[in-house]
């Protein structure tokens, strides 16, 4: 049986500890860092996570802010919107929550986001900069899972890690990061995606499997090597007829996969949380503005 990667033990540490950093900065007689979140519309999922956001700036001691517009919002008004924040003094940190609405081109908004500001990590100057190894902001997942890797002291040198996904937040910046000369990294990547050929003769071979497609139960115990780490970044709403009207269901198969696999995260409970403790982190970096420092 498989080691649980518990995200969501390690998250709540991680917030203590960012909490702890906080008291003090309030105890001199400083301001708490501002975290300003931006929704579109009101998909379910979405409002979901930006209230679990909200919830958790509470927890860390941070101030926060919550801007919705209705999803006809115009791309001129959001524009106007990240103007005003990338101006405004009192916001250290600000995201907007993703997807968003065809009528709005989804490049040009991020485009628009102050690097300094882009907690997200989203921004092609902080990504180029994730790519070249320089200080910034990494994206919340791909730090997320990162941190997860490090505190359980999985060892990535020199192994070979699959991915399956290409995403601009998850599976495409996780590909460079494995292969940085940073810890956990110098892994030899693998980057599969939906046009990869038998994806099983991939992570067959893997030592480390990311998963990234939200495609339900897709990778199974038959498709992963004896003893591979399994990280399940997937998090689909399956309908079903349970209380709530759906299941959280991730990539991984868990049930097979936890006989084969000697570490393994679970959905829910893994990288979700793991996502939102890095985002308070990226928030109190940019308050610090210690990645801009050097
Ligand atoms: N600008 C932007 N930044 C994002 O970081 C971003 C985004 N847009 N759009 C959507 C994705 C997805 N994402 C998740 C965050 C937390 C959980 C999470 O907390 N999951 C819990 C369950 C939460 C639930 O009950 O639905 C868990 O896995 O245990 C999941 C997914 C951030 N994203
Ligand atoms: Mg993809």
């Amino acid at each position: 049986m498989a080691k649980i990667l518990d995200g969501l033990k390690v998250s709540k540490e991680i917030k203590k500890e960012i909490r702890a950093d906080v008291d003090k900065i309030v105890a001199g007689k400083r301001r708490p860092p501002h975290l300003v979140a931006i929704l579109v519309g009101s998909n379910g999922a979405s409002m979901t996570y930006v209230n679990n956001k909200i919830k958790d700036c509470k927890e860390v001691g941070f101030k926060s802010s919550l801007i919705k517009f209705s999803s006809t919002v115009s791309e001129a008004e959001l524009l106007e919107t990240i103007s005003e924040l990338n101006k405004d003094k009192d916001v250290d940190g600000f995201i907007v929550q993703l997807p968003l609405p065809k009528q709005i081109d989804q490049e040009k908004i991020i485009m628009a986001i102050d690097p300094r500001k882009d907690v997200d990590g989203f921004h092609p100057e902080n990504f180029g900069k994730m790519a070249l190894e320089m200080d910034t902001f990494l994206p919340a997942t791909p730090f997320g899972i990162l941190t997860l890797l490090e505190r359980y002291q999985i060892d990535t040198k020199g192994k070979h890690c699959v991915i399956i996904g290409r995403s601009r937040i998850v599976g495409k910046p996780m590909s460079i990061l494995m292969g940085r000369k940073d810890f956990p990294g110098n892994s030899t990547v693998t980057l599969t995606h939906s046009y990869t050929p038998h994806i099983e003769d991939f992570t067959k071979n893997a030592d480390i499997v990311i998963t990234a497609l939200g495609d339900p139960n897709f990778l199974k115990g038959e498709m992963i090597k004896k003893g591979a780490v399994v990280i399940d970044v997937g998090i689909t709403r399956v309908e079903d007829n349970t209380e709530k009207g759906y299941t959280l269901t991730g990539d991984v198969d868990f049930e097979s996969c936890k006989e084969i696999a000697s570490a393994i995260t679970p959905v829910p409970g893994g990288v979700g949380p793991m996502t939102r403790a890095m985002l308070m982190k990226n928030t109190i970096l940019a308050y610090k503005t210690s990645v801009y420092n050097d």
